[in-house]
């Protein structure tokens, strides 16, 4: 476990270049990341394919060109290394009832350190739910959440300094301009203040808001505010990130942006928790997913051994049995048998 203080040695020994993407969160010097590189290299040699997948040198030279090393590889790779990682945030059994509603259902996860987790499932399955209970917003029934032993639930301010939070619905004090957002989050979360202002310049350049930074936060777009909402997620630098629909109104190159971002703070030893409905992202970036419907986990583990030779989205179709929805509504699209 990792403390405040820690942090901005780690960040003193390790600083990220100056005007680049990686002025990003994070970079955790860390054996996980050493680890990594070593278990990398030496499948990828024994595969024949060029080693290098470290997120930092995406760029194999062959010749001239400089060919990236695509997400999904490095998010095969990296789950077969996280596996033998420790368990960073753990659930037990987490239990969530709206009266007669049962929105989770003992759900249990494991998330290993340096592993980036998708959970999927329908609308109303269960997992904002989920990812509530987790990041401590949303009370359980019944069932425990732990980030490295913190029980989530009964040690809140212990465990807030190891989680980044993006929740569903994004409530922001949104009267705040962005970088005063920033800096209270920050400080917030315990960021002594010398450090803060050098992070809300560095996330502000990785996210693409430096020129809104003085601008009020209600004045932001749908996309803006979920940046900005990101940043605040990161700026304390946790262990773990658990993001509600992380991408879900970000523009194209944002998103790749983000993306980056997330695969880099992996590589440094985090983990990522998110949900999302983009099973194509999910199944380019992410090493492990969870599919939740009806508030019960129905399949877990790596991406690959989930989707079983299939596209994660035939998968996902086939265990929600998806295609019923296309009978009926001919009324709407004009059969003459219709009503
Ligand atoms: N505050 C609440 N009171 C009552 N029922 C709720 C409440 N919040 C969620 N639910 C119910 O719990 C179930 C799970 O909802 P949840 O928001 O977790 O689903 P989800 O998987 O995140 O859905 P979506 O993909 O649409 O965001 C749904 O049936 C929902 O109606």
């Amino acid at each position: 476990m990792r403390a405040e203080g820690e942090d901005a040695g780690a960040a003193a020994t390790a600083p990220p270049p100056q005007g680049s993407q990686a002025g990003a969160p994070r970079v955790r010097p860390s054996r996980t990341q050493a680890r990594a590189s070593e278990a990398a290299t030496a499948s990828e040699v024994a595969e024949g394919r060029e080693a290098d997948p470290q997120p930092e040198q995406t760029a194999p030279r062959t010749g001239r060109i400089q060919v990236p090393v695509p997400s999904v590889v490095r998010a095969r790779e990296r789950g077969r290394i996280a596996e033998q990682n420790p368990v960073v945030l753990r659930t037990e059994a987490l239990t969530k009832s709206y009266g007669p509603v049962v929105a989770a259902n003992e759900v249990s996860l494991a998330v290993h350190a340096g592993s980036f987790t998708g959970i999927v499932g329908p609308n109303g399955a269960g997992k904002t739910t989920t990812l509530s209970m987790i990041s401590g917003l949303n009370r359980p029934t019944s069932g425990r959440v732990t980030v490295h032993d913190v029980d989530v639930w009964s040690d809140g301010p212990a465990a807030k300094r190891l989680i980044g939070t993006l929740p569903d619905r994004l409530r922001l004090f949104d009267r705040l301009t962005g970088a005063q957002l920033l800096y209270y989050s920050g400080v917030l979360h315990g960021v002594e203040e010398a450090s803060v202002a050098q992070r809300v310049a560095e996330l502000a350049e990785a996210f693409s808001l430096e020129s809104a930074l003085g601008r009020l936060v209600s004045d932001y777009s749908a996309g803006m505010q979920k940046k900005i909402a990101l940043a605040c997620s990161m700026i304390h630098a946790p262990e773990v990130l658990v993001l509600d629909e992380p991408f879900e109104a970000i523009d194209p190159v944002s998103a790749s942006n983000v993306t980056e971002i997330l695969e880099k703070f992996v590589a440094g030893g985090g983990s990522v928790i998110m949900s999302s409905h983009s099973l194509d992202l999910i199944q380019r970036v992410c090493d492990h997913v969870s599919v939740i419907i009806d508030g019960s986990v129905i399949a877990q583990g790596t991406v690959d051994a989930v989707r079983d030779g299939m596209s994660l989205e035939e998968r996902f179709a086939h265990l929600t049995g998806a295609g019923d929805a296309k009978k009926g509504l001919e009324w709407l699209h004009g059969s003459a048998d219709s009503d």
